[in-house]
């Protein structure tokens, strides 16, 4: 299963971090305050708040676009409207870096989400390190007992959490934290089948006082619409917007 094998290639990258725990807990500990994606997120209580994604590649389409430039694209999402960046910075399926979220954090006055496969604290401390304002968390890749940990370790650096859930069980395990923001995946991680209206049939199970995102599959106005009468605050959007669909420049006008 393809969320196994992403899960390997982790778990090896955290192995090879440990030697620069030292390192990058110094440089975590030194970095200025963070911008807020809660804050961000919740600026426009009428309309859907978009965080605009960087991403070069992707498990389910292949490459978006052979000249890739995260510092321009991010620029262009915060000049069309965008409300926070998402950087990949998963190497092998996504051709990710985290050199992509450095040089993104230091071309936008947005907040910036590490959008990575989190299953370590140090992974923490390194999206920390490099300007990272916020971490993605997938609840489905770790246990209850390694989700609260990350959870925590996140506030201990003043990283705030986007909790992905794709299921209702999830949602409950979820809610355990207690967090500001949850975000649907549309995408189903292991067949990459992907549904909008999933983020509909899941509204229900988060409460009114949490972030609602719905992630994945958005590709035009209409979507937009679409989540926000379902409840959501905030929509992830990368493909469409990688490619050039215009998306954020069409939801401002
Ligand atoms: O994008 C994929 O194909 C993918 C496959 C397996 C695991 C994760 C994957 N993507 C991560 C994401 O959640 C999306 O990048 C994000 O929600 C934006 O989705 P989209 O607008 O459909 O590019």
């Amino acid at each position: 299963m393809f969320l196994d094998s992403i899960v390997g290639r982790v778990d090896e990258r955290v192995k090879a971090l440990r030697t620069q725990a030292e390192r990058l807990e110094k440089v975590a500990a030194s970095m200025t305050p963070v911008r807020s994606l809660a804050q961000a997120l919740s600026a426009s209580p009428d309309r859907v708040s978009i965080i605009a994604e960087c991403k070069q590649k992707s498990p389910s389409k292949g490459w978006l676009t052979h000249h890739y430039d995260p510092q321009a694209l991010a620029r262009q999402y915060q000049e069309d409207g965008a409300s926070a960046i998402s950087v990949l910075t998963e190497p092998y399926f996504f051709a990710g870096d985290l050199e992509h979220l450095k040089a993104v954090k230091a071309s936008v006055d947005l907040p910036v989400l590490r959008k990575d496969f989190v299953r370590d604290p140090l992974q923490l401390v390194e999206a920390r390190a490099a300007g990272a304002d916020a971490a993605l968390l997938i609840v489905r890749i770790v246990d209850d007992v390694e989700l609260h940990d990350l959870y925590q370790a996140a506030a201990a650096l003043n990283l705030e959490v986007l909790v992905e859930i794709h299921s209702p069980s999830e949602a409950e395990r979820a809610l355990k934290l207690n967090p500001r923001i949850i975000g649907v995946n549309n995408r189903d991680l292991d067949s990459f089948e992907t549904r909008l209206s999933f983020s509909e049939e899941m509204a229900h199970v988060i409460p009114a006082d949490v972030i609602r995102v719905s992630e994945s599959g958005i590709q035009s106005v209409e979507d937009l619409h679409r989540i926000q009468d379902w409840g959501y605050q905030a929509a992830l959007v990368g493909e469409s917007l990688v490619k050039g669909s215009g998306l954020l420049r069409g939801y401002q006008d």
